[in-house]
């Protein structure tokens, strides 16, 4: 049986990575593939009980490094027992997010270093890099989560302006860096709109 495809959806808060998800994966299924959607952390039942550790209580929970080997182990867990079967048994596997963001937030913004973060979650993945990742990219994605949570932002959510700063930033350079994996999606406009640029980005995969 030939492999599945790995890819990932990335980005900051509220640029419409889950809204994108279920697109993508509607028009892919509508091209005849088996399709797996999933998201981090989470996707296994071990890894959502690691997600409400990681997201609720307050900023202080954590310590940076602790925080950063949680979201690994989470990975870890998703990868065993959802993302690599799915992928070995010929499906395509979408995922809200994977490793990129803990670059981008625990390495990049949250300060250990994206080199650091990069080998502490290579044990855990063993090689299971995505295909591709879409890394979506919007001005108002901030406001718009802002307008979605109210005052229920997450731990992480919640951090400042500054932080989510840092973190695109960190995105456009692990982009820059491997061009071929991870490509830049414009997610302005109508769903629509965004999703066919999600496609024409996957287009050397169909
Ligand atoms: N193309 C679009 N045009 C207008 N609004 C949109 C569009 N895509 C998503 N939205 C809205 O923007 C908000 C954020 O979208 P969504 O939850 O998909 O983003 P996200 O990247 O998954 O966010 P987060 O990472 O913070 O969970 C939602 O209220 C959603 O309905
Ligand atoms: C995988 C991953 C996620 N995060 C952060 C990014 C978001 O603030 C939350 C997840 O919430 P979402 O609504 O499901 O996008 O967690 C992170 O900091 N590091 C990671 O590896």
């Amino acid at each position: 049986m030939a492999r599945g495809r790995f890819i990932t959806l990335e980005g900051g808060e509220g640029v419409g990575k889950s809204t994108q998800l279920a697109a993508l994966a509607e028009a892919l299924r509508a091209r005849g593939l088996t399709v797996v959607t999933t998201r981090e952390p989470g996707g296994s039942e071990g890894a959502e009980a690691i997600r409400r550790l990681l997201l609720e209580g307050g900023e202080e929970r954590w310590s940076a490094p602790a925080e950063a080997l949680l979201f690994a182990a989470a990975r870890t867990d998703h990868v065993d027992k959802i993302v690599r079967p799915a992928i070995l048994g010929g499906q395509w596997v979408l995922s809200d997010r994977f490793v990129d963001s803990s670059l981008a937030y625990q390495g990049g913004a949250g300060g250990l270093g994206i080199e650091a973060v990069r080998a502490v979650n290579a044990f855990g993945i063993e090689g299971w890099f995505p295909d591709r990742t879409l890394l979506l990219l919007h001005p108002e994605g901030a406001e718009r989560a802002r307008a979605r949570d109210g005052a229920a932002s997450d731990r992480i959510g919640g951090r400042p302006a500054s932080y989510h700063q840092a973190v695109e930033e960190s995105f456009r350079a692990i982009a820059a860096a491997e061009p071929e994996r991870v490509r830049l999606i414009d997610a302005s406009g109508t769903p629509e709109e965004v999703t066919a640029r999600l496609l024409a980005a996957l287009g050397d995969l169909l």
